[in-house]
Protein backbone atom coordinates (compact mmCIF):
# COMPACT_ATOMS: atom_id res chain seq x y z
CA UNK A 1 0.00 0.00 0.00
CA UNK A 2 1.86 3.02 -0.78
CA UNK A 3 2.18 5.56 1.93
CA UNK A 4 1.40 9.29 1.60
CA UNK A 5 2.28 10.95 5.02
CA UNK A 6 4.18 9.57 7.90
CA UNK A 7 4.38 11.17 11.60
CA UNK A 8 7.50 10.15 12.53
CA UNK A 9 8.02 10.32 16.30
CA UNK A 10 6.88 13.57 16.69
CA UNK A 11 6.03 16.43 19.45
CA UNK A 12 4.17 19.26 18.88
CA UNK A 13 2.40 22.34 20.52
CA UNK A 14 2.46 25.77 21.02
CA UNK A 15 5.10 28.19 22.91
CA UNK A 16 3.56 27.63 26.21
CA UNK A 17 2.98 23.91 26.21
CA UNK A 18 4.14 20.56 24.58
CA UNK A 19 0.48 19.65 23.38
CA UNK A 20 1.39 16.07 21.75
CA UNK A 21 4.38 14.37 22.64
CA UNK A 22 6.35 11.39 20.53
CA UNK A 23 3.35 10.43 18.03
CA UNK A 24 3.85 8.56 15.27
CA UNK A 25 1.28 7.59 12.53
CA UNK A 26 1.56 6.48 8.71
CA UNK A 27 -1.74 7.59 6.80
CA UNK A 28 -1.74 5.57 3.33
CA UNK A 29 -4.26 4.91 0.07
CA UNK A 30 -7.58 3.40 0.64
CA UNK A 31 -6.94 4.58 4.69
CA UNK A 32 -10.31 6.36 6.75
CA UNK A 33 -9.07 6.65 9.62
CA UNK A 34 -11.24 7.90 13.03
CA UNK A 35 -9.23 10.55 15.19
CA UNK A 36 -11.15 10.53 18.31
CA UNK A 37 -10.20 11.75 21.75
CA UNK A 38 -11.23 14.55 25.02
CA UNK A 39 -11.49 18.15 24.66
CA UNK A 40 -7.98 19.68 24.61
CA UNK A 41 -6.46 16.34 23.94
CA UNK A 42 -4.68 17.51 20.75
CA UNK A 43 -6.87 16.23 18.19
CA UNK A 44 -6.71 19.53 16.08
CA UNK A 45 -3.36 19.92 16.89
CA UNK A 46 -2.33 16.21 15.39
CA UNK A 47 -4.60 17.74 12.04
CA UNK A 48 -2.14 21.25 11.80
CA UNK A 49 0.63 19.10 11.90
CA UNK A 50 0.02 16.74 9.32
CA UNK A 51 -1.32 19.87 7.65
CA UNK A 52 2.13 21.91 8.12
CA UNK A 53 1.14 24.38 9.62
CA UNK A 54 2.51 24.12 12.84
CA UNK A 55 5.85 22.73 12.47
CA UNK A 56 7.15 19.38 14.77
CA UNK A 57 9.20 20.20 17.98
CA UNK A 58 11.00 17.16 17.90
CA UNK A 59 10.86 14.26 15.15
CA UNK A 60 9.35 14.80 11.62
CA UNK A 61 6.14 15.13 9.12
CA UNK A 62 6.78 13.21 5.84
CA UNK A 63 5.07 13.89 2.95
CA UNK A 64 5.33 11.01 -0.17
CA UNK A 65 4.75 11.14 -3.93
CA UNK A 66 6.33 13.29 -6.23
CA UNK A 67 3.56 15.96 -6.80
CA UNK A 68 3.24 17.17 -3.33
CA UNK A 69 0.71 19.94 -4.17
CA UNK A 70 -2.57 18.05 -4.23
CA UNK A 71 -1.47 15.86 -1.30
CA UNK A 72 -4.17 17.18 1.07
CA UNK A 73 -7.41 18.46 0.85
CA UNK A 74 -9.12 20.10 4.31
CA UNK A 75 -12.50 20.73 5.41
CA UNK A 76 -11.82 22.77 8.62
CA UNK A 77 -14.48 22.64 11.38
CA UNK A 78 -17.11 24.80 9.75
CA UNK A 79 -17.77 28.04 12.51
CA UNK A 80 -20.44 30.58 12.20
CA UNK A 81 -18.39 32.95 11.45
CA UNK A 82 -17.46 31.57 8.09
CA UNK A 83 -21.05 32.91 7.51
CA UNK A 84 -19.56 36.60 6.86
CA UNK A 85 -17.65 35.50 3.56
CA UNK A 86 -18.92 37.62 1.14
CA UNK A 87 -18.09 35.44 -1.97
CA UNK A 88 -20.73 32.76 -3.91
CA UNK A 89 -20.84 29.53 -3.36
CA UNK A 90 -19.18 28.60 -6.31
CA UNK A 91 -16.49 31.03 -5.61
CA UNK A 92 -15.95 28.40 -2.75
CA UNK A 93 -15.74 25.56 -4.54
CA UNK A 94 -13.43 26.85 -6.93
CA UNK A 95 -10.96 28.59 -4.51
CA UNK A 96 -10.02 24.88 -4.13
CA UNK A 97 -8.16 24.97 -7.16
CA UNK A 98 -5.71 28.37 -5.66
CA UNK A 99 -3.11 26.23 -4.41
CA UNK A 100 0.20 28.12 -3.86
CA UNK A 101 1.53 27.98 -7.44
CA UNK A 102 -1.55 28.96 -8.90
CA UNK A 103 -3.20 31.10 -6.70
CA UNK A 104 -2.70 34.14 -9.18
CA UNK A 105 -4.12 32.49 -12.47
CA UNK A 106 -7.50 32.98 -13.76
CA UNK A 107 -9.65 30.08 -13.60
CA UNK A 108 -10.01 28.33 -17.02
CA UNK A 109 -13.09 26.91 -18.77
CA UNK A 110 -12.26 23.61 -17.28
CA UNK A 111 -11.53 24.34 -13.53
CA UNK A 112 -15.42 26.03 -14.08
CA UNK A 113 -16.82 23.02 -15.49
CA UNK A 114 -14.89 20.49 -12.33
CA UNK A 115 -16.54 23.16 -9.95
CA UNK A 116 -20.01 22.89 -11.51
CA UNK A 117 -19.43 19.05 -11.82
CA UNK A 118 -18.23 19.02 -8.13
CA UNK A 119 -21.53 21.16 -6.82
CA UNK A 120 -23.52 19.07 -8.78
CA UNK A 121 -21.84 15.54 -6.84
CA UNK A 122 -22.58 17.93 -3.69
CA UNK A 123 -25.99 18.41 -4.50
CA UNK A 124 -25.66 22.34 -4.25
CA UNK A 125 -25.26 23.62 -8.04
CA UNK A 126 -28.67 25.40 -7.49
CA UNK A 127 -27.07 27.03 -4.99
CA UNK A 128 -24.02 28.16 -6.62
CA UNK A 129 -24.90 31.71 -7.31
CA UNK A 130 -25.75 32.44 -3.61
CA UNK A 131 -23.64 34.09 -1.03
CA UNK A 132 -22.27 31.81 1.54
CA UNK A 133 -23.87 33.04 3.92
CA UNK A 134 -27.36 32.13 3.31
CA UNK A 135 -26.84 28.39 3.35
CA UNK A 136 -27.76 26.68 6.46
CA UNK A 137 -25.11 24.85 8.05
CA UNK A 138 -25.55 21.57 6.15
CA UNK A 139 -25.49 23.48 2.80
CA UNK A 140 -22.15 25.42 3.94
CA UNK A 141 -20.69 21.80 5.33
CA UNK A 142 -20.92 20.61 1.33
CA UNK A 143 -19.79 23.70 0.04
CA UNK A 144 -16.54 23.51 1.99
CA UNK A 145 -16.00 19.49 1.06
CA UNK A 146 -16.71 20.71 -2.84
CA UNK A 147 -13.75 23.13 -2.11
CA UNK A 148 -11.46 20.59 0.01
CA UNK A 149 -11.79 17.61 -2.91
CA UNK A 150 -12.06 19.80 -6.45
CA UNK A 151 -8.17 19.55 -6.51
CA UNK A 152 -8.49 15.50 -5.87
CA UNK A 153 -6.09 15.33 -3.09
CA UNK A 154 -4.70 12.15 -2.09
CA UNK A 155 -5.72 12.43 1.33
CA UNK A 156 -8.92 14.38 2.94
CA UNK A 157 -8.76 15.73 6.55
CA UNK A 158 -12.08 16.10 8.16
CA UNK A 159 -12.20 18.00 11.02
CA UNK A 160 -15.79 17.50 13.38
CA UNK A 161 -17.73 17.41 9.33
CA UNK A 162 -21.03 16.93 11.65
CA UNK A 163 -20.97 19.97 13.43
CA UNK A 164 -24.01 22.14 12.95
CA UNK A 165 -25.15 19.16 10.59
CA UNK A 166 -28.94 17.88 10.76
CA UNK A 167 -29.15 14.02 10.53
CA UNK A 168 -30.63 13.62 6.88
CA UNK A 169 -27.52 15.38 5.48
CA UNK A 170 -24.88 13.22 7.94
CA UNK A 171 -26.22 10.25 6.46
CA UNK A 172 -25.76 11.51 2.97
CA UNK A 173 -22.12 12.61 4.14
CA UNK A 174 -21.17 9.49 5.17
CA UNK A 175 -22.14 7.68 1.94
CA UNK A 176 -20.15 10.94 0.03
CA UNK A 177 -16.90 9.68 2.30
CA UNK A 178 -17.10 6.29 2.26
CA UNK A 179 -17.80 6.63 -2.20
CA UNK A 180 -14.77 9.18 -2.09
CA UNK A 181 -12.73 6.96 0.07
CA UNK A 182 -12.66 4.55 -2.97
CA UNK A 183 -10.25 7.32 -4.70
CA UNK A 184 -8.67 8.97 -1.34
CA UNK A 185 -7.29 8.10 1.81
CA UNK A 186 -9.82 10.22 4.55
CA UNK A 187 -8.85 11.43 8.19
CA UNK A 188 -11.98 12.40 10.24
CA UNK A 189 -11.80 14.18 13.25
CA UNK A 190 -15.11 13.50 15.47
CA UNK A 191 -16.49 13.00 19.02
CA UNK A 192 -19.11 10.75 18.16
CA UNK A 193 -17.83 7.16 18.15
CA UNK A 194 -21.00 6.21 16.72
CA UNK A 195 -20.28 7.37 13.49
CA UNK A 196 -16.48 6.46 13.97
CA UNK A 197 -17.11 2.67 14.21
CA UNK A 198 -19.94 2.97 11.60
CA UNK A 199 -17.60 4.55 8.58
CA UNK A 200 -14.32 4.67 9.49
CA UNK A 201 -11.82 1.59 9.01
CA UNK A 202 -9.19 2.66 11.93
CA UNK A 203 -8.76 4.35 14.97
CA UNK A 204 -6.40 6.59 16.06
CA UNK A 205 -6.92 7.75 19.91
CA UNK A 206 -4.91 10.44 20.91
CA UNK A 207 -4.62 12.08 24.04
CA UNK A 208 -1.32 13.90 24.27
CA UNK A 209 -0.14 10.07 22.99
CA UNK A 210 -1.41 8.41 20.12
CA UNK A 211 -2.09 5.17 20.21
CA UNK A 212 -3.24 3.30 16.71
CA UNK A 213 -6.31 1.18 16.48
CA UNK A 214 -6.28 -1.33 13.53
CA UNK A 215 -10.24 -1.83 13.93
CA UNK A 216 -13.47 0.20 13.73
CA UNK A 217 -14.60 -1.56 17.15
CA UNK A 218 -13.73 -0.44 19.98
CA UNK A 219 -14.04 -1.34 23.02
CA UNK A 220 -14.34 0.99 26.58
CA UNK A 221 -11.55 -0.89 28.30
CA UNK A 222 -9.22 -0.43 25.05
CA UNK A 223 -10.16 3.32 25.84
CA UNK A 224 -9.19 3.27 29.08
CA UNK A 225 -6.09 1.32 28.09
CA UNK A 226 -5.29 3.92 25.63
CA UNK A 227 -5.94 6.77 28.01
CA UNK A 228 -8.42 8.60 25.95
CA UNK A 229 -11.50 8.30 28.38
CA UNK A 230 -14.63 8.76 25.61
CA UNK A 231 -18.07 7.12 27.29
CA UNK A 232 -19.43 4.55 25.40
CA UNK A 233 -23.28 4.21 25.74
CA UNK A 234 -24.62 1.40 23.56
CA UNK A 235 -27.80 1.80 21.54
CA UNK A 236 -28.71 -1.36 19.96
CA UNK A 237 -25.37 -2.89 18.05
CA UNK A 238 -23.22 0.47 17.77
CA UNK A 239 -21.65 2.59 20.60
CA UNK A 240 -22.70 6.05 20.94
CA UNK A 241 -21.14 8.62 22.91
CA UNK A 242 -22.28 11.37 25.08
CA UNK A 243 -20.09 14.26 25.89
CA UNK A 244 -20.67 18.09 27.33
CA UNK A 245 -20.47 20.42 24.34
CA UNK A 246 -18.00 20.75 22.27
CA UNK A 247 -16.11 24.10 23.00
CA UNK A 248 -13.53 25.21 20.59
CA UNK A 249 -11.72 28.20 21.41
CA UNK A 250 -8.59 27.86 19.60
CA UNK A 251 -7.87 29.81 16.27
N1 LIG B 1 -3.13 28.34 18.91
C1 LIG B 1 -2.90 27.81 20.13
N2 LIG B 1 -2.04 28.41 20.98
C2 LIG B 1 -1.80 27.90 22.21
N3 LIG B 1 -2.38 26.78 22.69
C3 LIG B 1 -3.24 26.14 21.89
C4 LIG B 1 -3.56 26.62 20.57
N4 LIG B 1 -4.44 25.76 20.00
C5 LIG B 1 -4.67 24.79 20.92
N5 LIG B 1 -3.96 25.02 22.05
C6 LIG B 1 -3.95 24.16 23.26
O1 LIG B 1 -3.51 22.86 22.87
C7 LIG B 1 -4.24 21.86 23.56
C8 LIG B 1 -4.83 20.87 22.56
O2 LIG B 1 -5.76 21.55 21.73
P1 LIG B 1 -6.43 20.87 20.46
O3 LIG B 1 -7.30 21.91 19.84
O4 LIG B 1 -5.41 20.23 19.63
O5 LIG B 1 -7.30 19.74 21.15
P2 LIG B 1 -8.54 18.94 20.56
O6 LIG B 1 -8.33 17.52 20.96
O7 LIG B 1 -8.72 19.24 19.11
O8 LIG B 1 -9.72 19.56 21.41
P3 LIG B 1 -11.29 19.74 21.06
O9 LIG B 1 -11.88 18.38 21.16
O10 LIG B 1 -11.75 20.65 22.16
O11 LIG B 1 -11.36 20.35 19.69
C9 LIG B 1 -5.28 22.58 24.41
O12 LIG B 1 -4.77 22.65 25.73
C10 LIG B 1 -5.36 23.96 23.80
O13 LIG B 1 -5.65 24.93 24.77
Amino acid sequence: MQEIVEIRNASAGYSNEVVLHNVSLSIQEKDYIGVIGPNGGGKTTLVKLILRLIPPMQGEVIYYGADQRNLIGYLPQVSKTDRSFPISVNEVVLSGLMSANSGLRRFTRSDKSRALEILEMMGIAHLRKKSIGELSGGQMQRAFLGRAIISEPRLLILDEPNTFVDNKFEHDLYELLSHLNERMAIMMVSHDVGTITTYVKTIACVNRNLHYHRSNIITQSQLAAYNCPIQLITHGEVPHTVLGKHHHNHD
